[in-house]
């Protein structure tokens, strides 16, 4: 399943809509000292479960050693000389003072960074530059942005540094890192409410989308002129791993599909929700998926008769935004296939090759980064 050769991994030479690039790691969830689970984690596995859920091609560039255990889809480039990225989580260190349980986390093993030659040599619509463990760096963001129509960012994957005794992730401010100077040319930058304290979202929002995750309240979305709150979907939490990503997964799958931004962070929100109530990666019900599927074809459709006169409306709620998110719920809530139906897993995924007809994700990605941000940005010293 895995080979050594990088360049022979290089993703499919052809024009893909979305790219995700990130390295793929090994989770172990410890609590009271015992571990509770093992999980293939890396927040590309999280959003490449999700968009393929949706019957979305993409690509996937990812790290790691010989050790990588777990079966995937996209063949990960294998470095002989190095380990797969490991994160321990440890829960019954992270009681936070609402009482709400997160998680310190300790990456006890990083593989090699992802550079810039790792990269695929075509264009997709939109990359997704998500790292867990510092294997974005400058130069890879750099070179995503040349091959992209529209970036989107995961600011763990920026601000992320590793404690050299134990691997304790901390974190550092946004315009500390070389990436500050990037902000202009990424379309969406991604961050929980946590990480959002290490940037200053007045300033940054001048200069891309920022979207704040928050938990079981949903999100926030910021544009240069205006912000929104987007609606959660009610869920049993069992564990916190990778909602973000799968928020990030679903934002995405809803633009690539011509939804408008509010309507595409409903469907992050979904996917959030769903990933709660799983431990680990999460499997995705067929059933639910089809009618999530349904709806947002629905909901296109719909929405081609809404009036847009311009760009800003494309950040507004469209009419109907609230019933697109009840009709989302009441997907939520349709009972699990029967056993004879397989619930979705990587393995029985779509492949690149699976052409579904997707209208718009080419304009959606322009508009991010060409239409509402088409100012011309003056850059002082390590500034945008
Ligand atoms: N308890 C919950 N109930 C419902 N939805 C949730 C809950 N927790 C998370 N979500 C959904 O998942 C999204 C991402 O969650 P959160 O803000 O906790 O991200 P995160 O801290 O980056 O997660 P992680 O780092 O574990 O990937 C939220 O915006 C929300 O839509
Ligand atoms: O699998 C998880 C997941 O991707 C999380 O979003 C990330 O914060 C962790 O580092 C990773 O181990």
């Amino acid at each position: 399943m895995v080979a050594t050769a990088a360049a022979a991994h290089k993703p499919q030479q052809q024009q893909t809509r979305v790219l995700i690039v990130g390295n793929y790691c090994h989770d172990v969830l410890i609590q009271d000292d015992t571990v509770k689970a093992e999980s293939l984690g890396g927040a590309a596995s999280f959003i490449s479960n999700v968009v393929n859920g949706m019957s979305i091609p993409c690509n996937l560039v990812s790290k790691v050693g010989e050790d990588f255990k777990y079966p995937v889809d996209y063949t990960p480039i294998v470095i002989p000389t190095s380990k797969t990225t490991v994160f321990h989580a440890y829960f019954d260190l992270g009681i936070l003072e609402n009482g709400h349980q997160d998680r310190v986390l300790k990456r006890v093993c990083a593989c090699d960074p992802i550079r810039p030659s790792d990269l695929p040599d075509v264009r997709s619509n939109f990359g997704m530059a998500v790292g867990v463990g510092g294997e974005i760096l400058p130069e890879t963001l750099e070179r995503m942005i040349e091959i992209c129509d529209a970036v989107f960012v995961d600011i763990q994957a920026l601000i992320r540094v590793f404690d050299s005794v134990d691997g304790t992730v901390k974190l550092v401010k946004l315009e500390e890192t070389e990436f500050y100077s990037m902000l202009p040319r990424i379309g969406v930058l991604k961050a929980s409410s946590e990480e959002a304290v290490f940037m200053d979202v007045e300033e940054v929002r001048k200069w891309c989308c920022v979207v704040v995750t928050t938990g079981k309240d949903g999100c926030k979305v910021y544009w240069k002129d205006g912000e929104l709150r987007i609606s959660p979907f009610s869920a049993n939490q069992e564990d916190p791993t990778g909602a973000g990503d799968s928020f990030l997964g679903g934002f995405v799958a809803g633009l690539v599909q011509g939804l408008a931004v509010p309507d595409a962070a409903l469907l992050g929100n979904l996917f959030g929700s769903l990933t709660v109530e799983q431990i680990g990666l999460p499997k995705f019900d067929s059933r639910l998926l089809q009618r999530v599927k349904d709806e947002v074809q629905r909901r296109k459709m719909q929405c081609l008769h809404c009036e847009r006169s311009d760009n800003e409306l494309d950040f507004l709620k469209p009419v109907g935004h609230e019933q697109f998110h009840a009709s989302l719920g009441s997907a939520k809530l349709i009972p699990p296939c029967s056993s004879q139906a397989r619930p979705w897993t990587p393995s029985n995924s779509p492949k690149e090759t699976e052409q579904t007809p997707i209208p718009h994700y080419t304009a959606q990605a322009k508009l991010l980064v060409n239409s509402v941000y088409e100012e011309p940005i003056q850059t002082v010293e390590g500034k945008p």
